[in-house]
């Protein structure tokens, strides 16, 4: 939590005209005061937030000491599985509330962060969602997200503009956009520059919040058909945490006098307790839920996270675990078959391959890759998926419309009663494969590269012609974590070798250098990357697993104005 020493001070002023953020009682505002960002932070709006901050937040505390025992749990030896406690939810006939029809067919959804050119690009994409993101793919400094609220706001109001000075284009919104979801962050990050009784807020009920008091009515207006507004909701772990969500979004519909079941999310099933509780989590949700999305990279870093105690269960290179593994392919037909069991969209996840501009046989190879992946997701059952760039709509588009039929969704028409059989072994099977000297190498520069840029507020970037973002780059890290921790023998060229701390702290430096060529000398020397290696180098030495690689890098963002101790 972020240190009470500078607990009480006043709310930070403009230096040129000493305006301030009005705040209501309890609470301060510690991020920099802007003429734009006090569109946002307003009296009224501050107040729901601080309203919800004050309603959920022993709920919330209670929820991350839950996490902390599951933990304890696995870390001695236990295994993720169903709950027999629950098992009436499983079996019971009950279904979610019906799909509104402003959402029913979602074949594409476009993600990325809530930045103005990319919210109008993504808005115009030709996808049929939108997904904006203040989670894996932004860094969450304060100028980021006020930025986001405010370019999320003119997005709603449809008002939203942007002048590329450089290329003296102006962006504006088509006639036809894509609907907007909103993914608020998880609920384990802090919003360290805004104080509730003496209390970092809660990060997601801030983006919630703010966006919800600014956006609901005129997003009922111009998106929603009367529904909305639409949210994704990240890295849960199990239906209780669902449930403070539901309970969030009820006092949400009262404060705005609006119908219960109003507001409609998709969770993402991307850690691996919450595979064994989706039925559990849609039940908490019933009203307010449209579906669930496998969010495969988060997924994959908390198979490592969850077996962090079990050597037996150690991961091979980080690009041989994909949907081809069996406990993925398990979870994503499990994910199928409970979505469309209670009537909702079963969303597939990111395949991370981007256009490559350069190169048009790697780019055509890249598309292929991505073709074969949605192929596979729509023949499953899947109602849509993700993608993480303009430039891969069409393709994708292709593949789910060519095999979807007249639908919106699949919902009603692809059952997948076989994967009723899956088991719990299916969902935790060991993955396989060979682990590389540049397996190691890989993560370790891309893991640097990420934090660097994390750091100066970029949180998804292209690397080797793929998209990382904050769940991409875990991997990268709980991975060579568990290859220090437990001592593994490579295969491959380097076959036999021990991975060390010493063999480690040799590959940082000599990927350091690499980096180093790669970026050029000037744009090293300015960039975060001493810093970046840092911290990623102790996360991968820690004795005890960080639960976040965000949440450490987070001290490093946080900048209170005027400037004081900004550490957590
Ligand atoms: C694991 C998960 O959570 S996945 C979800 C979270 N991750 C994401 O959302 C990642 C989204 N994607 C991205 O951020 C970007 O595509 C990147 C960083 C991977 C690559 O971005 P760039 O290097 O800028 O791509 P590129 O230069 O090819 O962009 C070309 C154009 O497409 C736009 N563009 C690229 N990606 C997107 C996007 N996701 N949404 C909207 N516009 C986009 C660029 O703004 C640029 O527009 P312009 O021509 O008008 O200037
Ligand atoms: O959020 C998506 C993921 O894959 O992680
Ligand atoms: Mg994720």
């Amino acid at each position: 939590m972020v240190g009470m020493e500078s607990y009480g001070y006043n709310a930070p002023m403009s230096k040129k005209t000493g305006a301030a953020y009005d705040v209501p009682e309890g609470v301060d505002i510690r991020g920099r005061y802007d003429a734009e960002f006090a569109r946002i932070l307003t009296k009224d709006a501050l107040q729901f937030v601080a309203g919800l901050q004050r309603e959920f937040r022993n709920h919330i505390k209670y929820a991350m000491e839950c996490r902390k025992e599951a933990k304890e749990r696995y870390n001695s030896g236990g295994l993720p599985g169903f709950d027999p406690a629950t098992k009436y939810v499983r079996e019971g006939e009950w279904m979610c509330a019906p799909v509104p029809s402003a959402v029913a067919d979602r074949r594409v959804e476009i993600t990325g962060p809530v930045e103005r050119k990319m919210i109008i690009n993504a808005l115009n994409s030709g996808a049929k969602v939108f997904m904006a993101d203040f989670e894996d793919a932004l860094s969450p400094s304060w100028e980021n997200l006020m930025r986001g609220q405010v370019n999320l706001k003119d997005a709603v109001d449809g008002t939203i503009s942007f002048h590329d000075q450089a290329r003296n284009r102006v962006y504006k919104l088509n006639d036809q956009t894509a609907k907007l979801f909103v993914r608020p962050r998880g609920w384990h990050l802090p919003e360290a520059h805004i104080f509730i009784d003496g209390e970092p807020a809660t990060g997601c009920l801030v983006d919630f919040g703010l966006y919800f008091y600014h956006n609901y009515a005129a997003f009922r207006r111009n998106q929603g058909e009367g529904y909305g507004p639409f949210f994704y909701l990240p890295k849960m772990e199990n239906s209780r945490e669902a449930k403070i969500w539901n309970n969030v979004f009820e006092r949400a519909e009262k404060m705005a006098g609006i119908e219960k079941g109003s507001i409609r999310a998709t969770v993402l099933i991307e850690t691996l307790p919450a595979v064994f509780e989706m039925d559990e989590i849609l039940y908490e949700l019933r009203d307010h839920s449209v579906g669930l999305n496998c969010g495969r990279w988060d997924y994959i870093f908390s198979y490592v996270k969850t077996f962090q105690s079990h050597p037996d269960r150690l991961l091979p290179d980080r690009v041989l675990v994909g949907m081809n593994q069996h406990f993925m392919r398990s979870y994503s037909d499990l994910l199928i078959r409970t979505c469309h069991r209670r009537g909702v969209h079963a969303m597939g996840g990111m395949a991370a391959q981007i256009p490559i501009r350069d190169d048009p046989k790697a780019n055509e190879a890249a598309l292929e890759l991505v073709r074969k992946d949605k192929l596979r997701e729509v023949m499953a059952g899947h109602d849509g998926t993700w993608a993480a760039h303009p430039g891969l709509i069409p393709a994708i588009m292709e593949v789910f419309t060519n095999n979807m039929g007249n639908s919106p969704n699949l919902i009603k028409t692809v059952k997948r009663e076989d994967a009723a059989n899956l088991t719990e072994e299916d969902l935790i099977q060991r993955p396989r494969g060979v682990r590389t000297m540049e397996g190691l190498r890989l993560n370790t520069r891309v893991g640097i590269q990420y934090v660097a840029a994390w750091l100066t507020g970029t949180g998804s970037v292209p690397l080797y012609n793929l998209m990382e973002d904050a769940a991409t780059a875990e991997i990268s890290r709980v991975q060579n974590w568990q290859w220090i921790k437990y001592g593994v023998e490579l295969d491959g060229d380097a076959m036999g070798v021990k991975v060390t701390r010493c063999l480690f702290g040799r590959v940082v430096e000599e990927e350091m250098a690499r980096i180093e060529r790669e970026v050029g000398r000037e744009k090293f020397k300015k960039g975060m990357y001493a810093e970046a290696s840092k911290i990623f180098t102790r996360q991968c030495l820690a004795p005890v697993l960080d639960d976040f690689l965000t949440l450490d890098a987070y001290n490093r963002i946080v900048i209170h104005h005027p400037k004081t101790s900004s550490k957590l």
